[in-house]
């Protein structure tokens, strides 16, 4: 019986379905996280709100498979760790969209009537109507950063008010945006024109600290900013520094850590809220059957669909990531170590060009020994800008017939600029080098040691190197030979049985007068 640890205060329902489908569930939000996974170390789901999912809390569950998220966003689930540990991580999206995108209703009118100070004040006995003079919402500008399901759904519920709606998400077509009645625009015009302007993205290493100084003071006098999404993504430091001056009128429902105690923002708040963003009773029933029907269709059917912490996306065979890891560690062992590339060109052809970004890993672990291929694209992303290397996806041309093909182009800058670069593809299930630089036709099935020379074309060359290697008993398993008719060049590729020495390479350069000499070794 697979066990299920709820160790937070989520929806009975969630318990009552996986029980009645026969999973053993603890359901526990009032014991401490670390004492209760102690207790339950045999789990092998654990279905969680906000809590924080460290490495150390995974390390206490060694069967654990699944975490399942029951909510949007998993900021507070450390999910490379899982994915190095094989678990898989899912959200249950939309599930508490529209509690908050009601609170952010609630929010521009409470804080546009001063209705909770109103309230504090007229309690107390006093009568300060021209104080409270409010702000009406109708025909207003309101600026939503993040268009994904609560800010789709906060554009609907903000219709009656008929505000001008401006937008910005990468992921949001135009046409959605038409039909929703969304401008879409720049991030720094919504904070220029927006009377209100709400954030609903993630955190995560592109969105932290990104709601900065900088839009903080494009913002009108006495316009609203309203953070229901993740602390993280606002600069509090930048708000301060600027929000007198400006009359920012901030209202806010997320903070660093959620827990009973002083909060730092409280100086700079017009409203401040427990997270009740998705703190409604429909809300927590709709994530708890949401996070149990995943569950069971995880185990029972397969569906992966909501994990968020894939290694691969649907669809990409994980051998066309080998091919990339191997195309461009080939390429830079051919520039040799003293040449380090700082652009890249790569070429994806056929389905392969809409997971482009997923090759990024391992072409950066291919240049660079430091780089682990299993991290994600943003990380690749962000190791190569900060090693100073351009990425640049070249469009491609698909009649040239190359199926599911890849090239990659290493250059090394400079003046004069040196370039080498590889293509492949997978045929029978297997990689497949097709070519290196202008040696077309190499064919090459790149496991095992093999030793690349590359010499002016004369005959007798193949032998020699053959006959070097036979001297220290090398076993040869494989050549392929293929030229370069333009500049004269030959390229041999022998397979050998073991690792060749390197005083033996040296041997075999001098020998054959060669321009290159390398070994290259795959163990897949
Ligand atoms: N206060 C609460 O209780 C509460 C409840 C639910 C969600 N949230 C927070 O709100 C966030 C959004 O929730 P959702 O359900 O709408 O998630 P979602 O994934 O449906 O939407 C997020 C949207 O943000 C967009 N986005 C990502 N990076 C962006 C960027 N740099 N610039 C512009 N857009 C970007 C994405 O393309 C996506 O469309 C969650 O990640 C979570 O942190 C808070
Ligand atoms: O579970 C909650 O109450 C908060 C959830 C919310 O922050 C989310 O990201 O879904």
């Amino acid at each position: 019986m697979r066990k299920v640890l709820i160790p937070t205060k989520l929806d009975k329902f969630a318990a009552t379905m996986l029980s009645d489908r026969g999973y053993n569930v603890v359901l526990d939000g009032a014991t401490p996280l670390a004492d209760l996974v102690k207790a339950n170390s045999d789990a092998e789901v654990l279905i969680v709100r906000s809590e924080k999912i460290t490495p150390e809390i995974i390390d206490l569950l060694p069967q654990l498979k699944l975490i399942v998220r029951a909510g949007a966003g998993f900021n507070t689930i450390d999910i490379k760790y899982a994915r190095k540990h094989d678990i898989d991580v899912m959200n249950t999206p939309g599930a508490n969209s529209n509690a908050v995108a009601e609170e952010v209703v609630a929010m521009m009118l409470a804080a546009s009537r001063h209705l909770i100070p109103a309230d504090i004040s007229t309690r107390k006995g006093d009568w300060e109507k021209s104080k409270f003079m409010g702000r009406e919402l109708t025909g207003k500008t309101v600026g939503i950063l993040g268009l994904g399901h609560i800010g789709q759904l906060l554009v609907k519920r903000l219709a009656g008010f008929e505000m001008k709606v401006l937008g910005y998400d990468p992921m949001l077509s135009p046409a959605l945006a038409d039909k929703l009645g969304v401008e879409l625009t720049t991030v720094d015009r919504i904070f220029a024109e927006s009377d209100f302007v709400s954030l609903h993205i993630p955190e995560n290493d592109e969105t932290r600290g990104m709601v900065n100084r900088r839009l903080f003071e494009m913002m009108k006098p006495g316009a609203m900013l309203i953070n229901c999404a993740r602390a993280g993504i606002l600069n509090e430091e930048d708000l301060r520094a600027v929000k007198a001056e400006k009359k920012i009128v901030f209202c806010n429902d997320v903070y660093a850590k959620d827990a009973a105690g002083e909060k730092s923002v409280a100086d700079i708040a017009d409203i401040m809220l427990p997270h009740l963003g998705a703190n409604t009773h429909e809300a927590n029933f709709v994530a708890a059957k949401r996070a149990a029907e995943q569950t069971i269709a995880y185990f029972e059917q397969g569906i992966t669909n909501c994990v968020v912490n894939k290694a691969l996306p649907d669809g990409l065979d994980g051998k066309y990531q080998k091919l990339a890891y191997v195309l461009a560690s080939l390429t830079n062992a051919y520039l040799g170590k003293d040449n380090n590339p700082n652009r890249i060109e790569t070429s994806f052809y056929g389905e392969l060009a809409k997971y482009a970004k997923w090759m990024t890993p391992p072409i950066a672990a291919g240049i660079a020994a430091e780089f682990a291929a299993d991290q994600g694209p943003a990380d690749a992303e962000h190791f190569l800008a900060e090693t100073g290397i351009e990425l640049v996806n070249r469009e491609v041309d698909n009649t040239k017939h190359y199926g599911e093909a890849m090239s990659i182009d290493l250059f090394v800058g400079g003046n004069l600029i040196y370039k080498a670069g590889a293509r492949g593809t997978i045929t029978e299930n297997n990689l497949m080098i097709s070519r290196l630089n202008d040696f077309d036709q190499l064919y090459l099935e790149p496991s095992g040691h093999h030793l690349f020379v590359e010499y002016k074309d004369e005959p007798g060359v193949i032998g020699r190197i053959a006959g070097i290697l036979g001297e220290k008993n090398i076993n040869i398993i494989d050549i392929r030979a293929p030229q370069d008719l333009k500049s004269g060049l030959s390229l041999t590729v022998v397979k050998t049985n073991v690792e060749v020495p390197d005083m033996l390479i040296q041997k075999i350069r001098e020998a054959v007068k060669a321009s290159k000499a390398f070994q290259f070794t795959y163990l897949p």
